[in-house]
């Protein structure tokens, strides 16, 4: 089990009045989604948890040590993270190389990595292209090959900031199996997404931020479940539950159709 835990950690940007301020946070589930409207601090905290920007006050512990005390190496094994645009990440000139370039970061032995670089391309589907230029991917194959290079690191925890965007279907499925695999392997995956249905399908802990606080701890079905609050933190709820909210002028939660289906059946 991995645990981060967050001690009165404020961080401001230099030129912006915003602020992010967590008081305390104890995150130990192995699938956690992070949700808030547009400006909450999603992506500052995922900022501050990669060493983007550093802490001004504060600390974070992953497993009781101290992030900051962390080697640039041992970090990389312990956060990895997907960013939203794939084409911030990526700059090989090869899909192969690309990812045996992140694997060469951690020190990895030449021997393991060309065995690691065609598992990871294998599991995410571009075994095929490993010859390819990265440019000259599709956006979701774009996004698969970012998701490749930190499979290939295989860190503790993985950081994914709105990984369905640009996603066709087949896509947003296999990142999906992906995530639920590394977190039956005992990684945290840590996600952040405003498609309220994948969260509400797919996570056993949500964490909402509102104007740089966490406003919400708990369960989908708790958030869901407490009337009015995602519409105060400006978040939907799962179609399903507006649907039967809006047609049948019933307010119970539904997480999903088939959640749905189970508890008109068993009640
Ligand atoms: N580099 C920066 N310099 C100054 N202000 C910034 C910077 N990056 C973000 N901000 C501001 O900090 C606030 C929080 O931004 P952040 O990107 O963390 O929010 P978010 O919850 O991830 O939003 P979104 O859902 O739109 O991605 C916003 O008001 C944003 O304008």
């Amino acid at each position: 089990m991995t645990a981060i835990q967050i001690n009165n950690l404020s961080y401001q940007y230099p030129t912006s009045d915003f602020k992010l301020s967590i008081n305390q946070l104890n995150m130990t589930e192995n699938l956690v989604a992070i949700a808030g409207q547009n400006g909450a601090g999603k992506s500052t905290l995922f900022k501050l948890l990669t060493g983007l920007v550093q802490l001004q006050a504060g600390e974070i512990q992953i497993n009781q040590h101290d992030l900051a005390g962390l080697t640039p190496e041992d970090r990389l094994k312990t956060i990895g993270i997907v960013f939203q645009d794939p084409s911030s990440q990526l700059f090989n000139a090869t899909v192969q190389q690309e990812v045996a370039w992140s694997l060469s970061q951690t020190g990895t032995d030449a021997a393991v990595v060309a065995e690691k670089v065609d598992q990871v391309l294998t599991t995410v589907g571009l075994i095929d292209s490993k010859d390819k230029n990265p440019f000259d991917l599709s956006m979701p194959e774009k996004k698969l090959l970012s998701i490749a290079t930190v499979l290939a690191v295989d860190p503790q925890i993985y950081l994914f900031d709105e990984p369905m965007i640009s996603l066709d279907w087949p896509s947003q499925q296999l990142v999906t199996r992906i995530m639920q695999q590394l977190a039956h392997e005992d990684h945290q995956v840590i996600t952040i997404t405003h498609d309220m249905d994948w969260l509400a399908a797919t996570f056993s802990k949500v964490y909402v931020l509102t104007e740089g606080k966490v406003s919400f701890e708990g369960t989908p079905e708790a958030f869901f479940g407490e009337s009015g609050l995602a519409q105060e933190t400006g978040l939907l709820t799962p179609r399903i539950m507006t649907i039967a909210q809006e047609v049948l002028g019933d307010s119970r939660v539904y997480l999903t159709p088939e959640d749905y289906w189970e508890k008109k059946h068993t009640s």
